[in-house]
């Protein structure tokens, strides 16, 4: 499938669409450090008094809906976890390339687990395919830590795909225990996200007690080709309410800010890196942003990151936000449930390989 759609005939294509069939522009293809993604301490989530919770929510309603992207400081998930990760993710994509597509994702229709090799997509219409590899896999009930053990035994079985224990002992377990860190992290930011929209706190509890909650190890090799020819990730935006990435030091990831410039997400020690998503974005009518962004690595070293996509339940019809629509701004979007959105995606997204 061609979606090669460069408007413009400059050596750099300032203009490209998307997997999703968004046309974005661009000024230049160069990033800049603006300073433009705040970095917020979001430690008053934890606050017993709502003035805390409310002041954090404020905070990330300024940036959700100006850039779409914040740091969060403060987080209070153990620096261990994210070692372990990069760990582990190195120990996997150091596998031999036939062990590594025994989980290949083209086995899995319909969903974005398993093993993606290099250069199997273009996301940014590039002259050479985007120079990443990746392992992803989904929620489970079982590692859920907010599962009730009598609950545990009867659960659907998650669709993700495993190397063998024997090819990487330790692995699922060790990924898992970040991905429950964050799970527990991603439902309090949900309420966070409620405040922010000035509505009620538990507004959208029903929706994550069995969220999407997919999570990916990302390796990017040092790239060689010209930063016009080629990305790590090339441009586009996520799928589901927000993301919160953990980047090693490498740096490399970029924002496209409303203005048209590729604005530097410079690592900061110790910060997740929150954006909002495309579910997000429509449920909220375009008040909170889902902003492009990609990934270059041209720091001279493997690049590592893990992004944990949080979404909410597959069966549960995206509705707009009230208060985000009226007479005078009608829905932009029409309802379906987070399942169907999700599938639309990852179609769209597994074929986008030209
Ligand atoms: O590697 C990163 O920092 C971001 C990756 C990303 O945007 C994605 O996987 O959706
Ligand atoms: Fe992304």
């Amino acid at each position: 499938m061609s979606q090669t759609s460069t408007i413009e005939a400059d050596s750099v294509p300032l203009t490209l669409k998307l997997s999703n069939g968004q046309i974005v522009s661009f000024k230049s293809n160069v990033a800049k450090d603006t300073g433009e993604i705040p970095i917020i301490d979001i430690g008053g989530i934890f606050s017993d008094k709502i003035e805390d919770r409310k002041a954090v929510a404020e905070k990330v309603r300024e940036a959700s809906s100006r850039i779409g992207f914040f740091y969060a400081i403060n987080h209070g998930i153990d620096p261990r976890y994210e070692e372990d990760t990069f760990e582990q993710a190195k120990r996997f994509f150091a596998l031999p390339e036939e062990t590594k597509m025994k989980v290949w994702t083209g086995q899995v229709p319909n969903e974005y687990v398993g093993y993606h090799p290099l250069n199997a997509y273009n996301n940014g219409k590039r002259k050479h395919n985007d120079l990443f590899e990746a392992f992803n896999w989904a929620y489970d009930a079982k590692y859920d830590p907010a599962s009730r053990l009598e609950d545990k035994e009867n659960i659907t079985p998650s669709i993700s795909i495993w190397p063998e224990e024997e090819d990487l002992p330790g692995f699922k377990d060790a990924l898992y225990a970040y991905h429950a860190q964050l799970l527990t992290l991603a439902r309090k930011m949900t309420r966070t996200f409620a405040l922010a929209l000035h509505m009620p706190e538990d507004y959208f509890d029903e929706h994550v007690k069995c969220p999407e909650a997919g999570m990916q190890v990302l390796h990017y090799p040092q790239q060689e080709a010209p930063a016009d020819d080629q990305n790590g990730i090339g441009a586009h935006t996520d799928f589901e309410c927000f993301t919160m990435v953990t980047q090693d030091a490498s740096g490399g990831l970029e924002v496209l800010s409303k203005s048209g410039d590729w604005v530097k997400a410079t690592p900061v020690p110790g910060a997740l890196v929150v954006n909002i998503a495309d579910c997000l974005m429509r449920q909220t009518n375009d008040v909170l942003v889902s902003t492009v962004h990609r990934v270059i690595n041209k720091s001279g070293k493997e690049r590592y990151s893990c992004p944990f996509f949080f979404g909410f339940d597959r069966k549960i019809p995206l509705e707009p936000v009230p208060g985000c629509v009226s007479e005078a701004n009608p829905a932009k979007y029409p309802v379906m449930t987070g399942g169907e959105y999700y599938k639309w995606r990852t179609n769209m997204a597994k074929n986008n390989n030209d």
